[in-house]
Parts: structure tokens; C-alpha cells; sequence
């Protein structure tokens, strides 16, 4: 479902239109990106032309479904894919133009726990990836410990990283990401297989990096309180599109605002069924004893509604908006609504 309600975020962080008007110089700019892997009747458009800017600060948060197009967009952000079409700025830098520039301002931490040394102990790692970043690790050594102290890793500083478990690995391939001290920083389902405590760590980290740091925060995840819980701003993505791109407060008001579950006494027949789908975004009727219709009605297609019903013989018995949870609107927007039951369609 394409929703039209794309790019309209408000909290800091606005459409590439919105930003390119304002004060603050956009942190990311994409514009026109496009991506196709093989060509002819083969090819696969994985990312269909996408524009937006991202302002410095906050955390964003990229959904969607499998093979929407997210790894590819945020590998083309990284300057790891070379677009089809298309150009990204990071910081004013073209990334595909001056790599290593953009690749000074960006981390990442892509694909699980592979992009630390794992013949060498934790710190070891830590103080690398600080040098790397362009720092002085001596000078960052109360940083280091500091991080290895938040995630209960100070007891293996000195153990060699192929010891570790298999989510003490993420957390130092998630340290190595984060001493770097970049201006963003991406992060692929970063609670993959991290432990509760480290879980709320991280995102307590993540604040900290955003809030008392200014960073910019990109989260790639299907987890999605994680994404309700820290992000500003989330970015919904379907078969190479943005379909959605606005805060969570936004979209959980928008739906909950909408959806209906309308209770009536007297059989509701095909023809009235097939009148309220004509007209209204019909979401499913659970039929019974009494018929539960859920339905999708702005404020002007309620009494519309109503007086619809009434022609039909039926006799409205309850009427209340549903909770609407973020997993629904996600499911939502992405077409994946029949597999819930309570915002799916009858099959
Ligand atoms: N190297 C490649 N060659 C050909 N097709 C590819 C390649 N990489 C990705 N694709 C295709 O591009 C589309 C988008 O894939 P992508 O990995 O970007 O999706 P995704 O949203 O990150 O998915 P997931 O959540 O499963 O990781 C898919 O149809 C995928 O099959």
C-alpha cells in the first residue's frame, strides 16, 4: 500500500525538500538513488529512486520487509554499492566521488559480529578501531573503559575475541563501531543476541550518542520497540521505496485516529459489505452472535458510515477506536496486513 503521507516528519528531522530550506545543512542527502542488480529480464530494481536528507542529531530508523531494498540503500549511503543512478552526500561530501572522506564521517556496524579481529583481546580491538577514527588512543583510553564497563565487558578486556561468546562478539564488534567516534552511525539489528541488560545499554548508549553528542543514529532492525522506543524518526521501506517516512508519534496517531471497530445487531449481507468496501478501507468482519466490522474512517467518513449502516437495517451496538499497535501500522504500510488478525482482511 503506497500511503501518500510519505516525508512528512516534523521533530528535527525533515523530508530532503524541507531540509535543504532550513538553517541546518542535512548530514545525509540522497537524491534520485537507484539501484538494479543484473540487467534485462533479470535485472532487480532494489532501490527504485529514493530522495531524502537527514539533519545531524536524532535516530533514525529504517523498517521493511525482507528484500525491500534497506541493506542496498544503506550500502550505497556507506559508498560499499555504486548506485545505478543517483547521488549521496554525507556532510556536504559526495561519497561516491571521495569515499575515504565520507568513510571518516560515517560507521557501521553491518551484518552481525564480523568486523572485529578476533586474534586480538578486546581492548586491542577497541584501541585499533579508536586509530582508525582517526583518534589517539591513548587519549582515549577512560572512553574505552567507560564503553567496556556499560557493557560488562571489562572483565575480558584482555581475552582474545574469538573466546568470547557469541554476544560478547556483538557487543565488541558494536564497541569497535562506536569508539570510532563518527558523526553517524549505522547500526544493523544492533540486539541481535544481545542479552536484556545490554539491550537497554545500548539504547541508553544510543541516547547518550544522539542527545550529549549530536550524533546521527541510523538503526536498521525488525525489532520493533526497539524502534518505537528510540527513534525520532522512522523510515518504512517496500520493494525499493520509502512508503513512509514520519515520526513514530505521528503514524501511531494517524492510525489510531482511523481505525474503527464497529459492532452491530442484524446480518450484515454481501451487497451492504460490498457498499462499505466500495467506499471505506474495509480491514476485516468477524461475524457471530453480533457482526464486528473494523474499519478505516477519517472524522467526515464517520457519519457517512453511520447513515450507511442505518439504510441497511443495522443497528450500531458499539463503536470504538482500536489500539493500534506499531507492528500493525508496520504490516500496514507494507502490505502485510493479512497476516495479522486483528488489522488483517478476512481471507
Ligand atoms: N548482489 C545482489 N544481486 C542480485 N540481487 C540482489 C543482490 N543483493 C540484493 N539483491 C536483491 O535486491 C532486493 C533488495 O535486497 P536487500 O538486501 O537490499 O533487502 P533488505 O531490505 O535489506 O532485506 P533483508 O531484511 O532480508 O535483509 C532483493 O530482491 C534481493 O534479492
Amino acid at each position: 500500500m503506497k500511503t501518500g503521507r510519505g516525508a512528512t516528519a516534523t521533530t528535527g528531522q525533515d523530508s530532503a525538500a524541507g531540509a535543504s530550506e532550513g538553517v541546518i545543512q542535512p548530514i545525509i542527502s540522497v537524491d534520485g538513488l537507484k539501484k538494479s542488480y543484473g540487467d534485462g529480464d533479470t535485472a532487480v530494481d532494489a532501490v527504485k529512486g529514493i530522495d531524502f536528507a537527514i539533519r545531524p542529531g536524532g535516530v533514525i530508523g529504517i523498517l521493511g520487509p525482507n528484500g525491500a531494498g534497506k541493506t542496498t540503500l544503506i550500502k550505497m549511503i556507506l559508498g560499499l554499492i555504486v548506485p545505478t543512478e543517483g547521488t549521496v552526500e554525507v556532510d556536504g561530501v559526495d561519497v561516491h566521488e571521495d569515499t575515504t572522506t565520507a568513510h571518516e564521517k560515517m560507521g557501521a556496524m553491518l551484518e552481525g559480529a564480523r568486523n572485529s579481529y578476533w586474534r586480538l583481546s578486546v581492548r586491542e580491538n577497541l584501541e585499533i578501531f579508536s586509530v582508525i577514527g582517526g583518534n589517539d588512543y591513548r587519549k582515549q583510553q577512560q572512553r574505552i573503559d567507560t564503553l567496556l564497563t556499560q557493557f560488562n565487558l571489562d572483565e575480558k578486556a584482555d581475552t582474545v575475541v574469538r573466546e568470547l561468546s557469541r554476544g560478547q562478539k556483538q557487543k565488541v564488534s558494536l564497541l569497535c563501531t562506536l569508539v570510532r567516534n563518527t558523526d553517524v552511525v549505522f547500526l544493523d539489528e544492533p540486539t541481535l543476541g544481545l542479552d536484556v541488560e545490554s539491550g537497554r545499554e545500548l539504547q541508553r548508549e544510543i541516547r547518550r550518542l544522539s542527545e550529549a553528542d549530536g550524533r546521527t543514529v541510523i538503526i536498521l532492525s525488525h525489532d520493533m520497540r526497539l524502534i518505537r522506543s528510540l527513534c525520532d524518526r522512522v523510515m518504512i521501506m517496500d520493494d525499493g521505496e520509502v512508503v513512509e517516512d514520519n515520526t513514530v508519534e505521528n503514524l501511531v496517531e494517524i492510525f489510531d485516529a482511523n481505525v474503527h471497530e464497529v459492532t452491530v445487531t442484524g446480518e450484515l449481507d454481501k451487497e451492504t459489505e460490498a457498499a462499505i468496501e466500495s467506499v471505506f478501507t474495509l480491514l476485516g468482519v468477524e461475524r457471530g452472535e453480533k457482526t464486528t466490522i473494523h474499519v478505516e474512517l477519517s472524522r467526515e467518513e464517520f457519519y457517512q458510515f453511520t447513515r450507511l449502516l442505518e439504510r441497511s437495517g443495522l443497528l450500531i451496538d458499539s463503536f470504538d477506536a482500536q489500539e493500534v499497535e506499531f507492528d500493525d501500522i508496520f504490516l500496514r504500510l507494507t502490505d502485510g496486513a493479512s497476516d495479522t488478525g486483528r488489522l488483517g482482511r478476512e481471507q
